[in-house]
């Protein structure tokens, strides 16, 4: 079974993908896009959004990085399941995921996109997000349980940005949501977690740029 993703090394979606990869143990060619000058390949395979990540499997695109995630869950399934069997954990999982799409990343963009009140709001909603899942992770060891599942396959990726949101935004999560920073250190034990992972050096240097070109620098 022929699988391709299409992907950029910083892209926390495309992480999230690379992860449940390792986690199924399913080889993969990887191939990096150059997102300022999309391919043919992109374009052509994700008409819709034309964005990263895309796995291909068997030459058919899948696009979107959380049903990406459930899809090699449901295919490769000779491994432990990411998501619970139970139809309701199994929406609370959903429903967690959903949120650090919407109350995760799009606050942690403000963080290092703007200046003044909005920066402002920008870290004070994420925080606010990150202290929700640090209640919703609990005492447990990951968010499903005793081991890497889909909410934390969904959240982690953003660990390597918080560096980043973490400078431009002159603050500290650790300070604030040590237990989600000591979940974050758990997860890189896993070794499909660590490999993954872009170092946030990278992004860093990445999102410099991003920043130049905004003119924030
Ligand atoms: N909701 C999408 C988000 C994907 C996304 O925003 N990808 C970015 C890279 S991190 C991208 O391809 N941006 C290119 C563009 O917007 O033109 C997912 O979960 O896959």
């Amino acid at each position: 079974m022929a699988v391709t993703l299409l992907d950029t090394r910083v892209s926390p979606f495309g992480m999230r993908v690379r992860i449940t990869l390792e986690e199924k143990g399913v080889t993969y060619e990887y191939s990096e896009q150059d997102l300022r000058n999309k391919g043919p390949m992109l374009l052509e395979m994700n008409p819709v959004y034309k964005k990263v990540p895309v796995l291909i499997h068997n030459g058919k695109p899948i696009c979107e990085s959380l049903i990406a995630v459930q899809y090699i869950d449901e295919v490769w399934n000779n491994k432990s399941p990411l998501l619970p069997s139970d139809p309701y954990q199994r929406a609370q999982s959903r429903f967690w995921a959903d949120f650090v799409d919407n109350k995760v990343y799009f606050p942690g963009r403000k963080t290092w996109t703007k200046k003044g009140q909005e920066l402002e709001a920008g870290k004070n909603g994420l925080i606010e997000s990150l202290k929700l899942l640090e209640g919703e992770l609990g005492d447990k060891p990951y968010f499903e349980g005793d081991k890497l599942g889909y909410v934390d396959v969904a959240l982690i990726p953003f660990y390597s940005w918080f560096h980043g949101y973490e400078t431009f935004g002159n603050f500290s999560i650790e300070a604030e949501c040590p237990k989600l920073i000591a979940w974050c250190k758990r997860c890189m034990q896993n070794e499909s977690v660590s490999k993954s992972l872009a170092d946030p050096q990278e992004v860093y240097v990445f999102l410099m740029e991003l920043r130049k070109k905004l003119g924030l620098e």
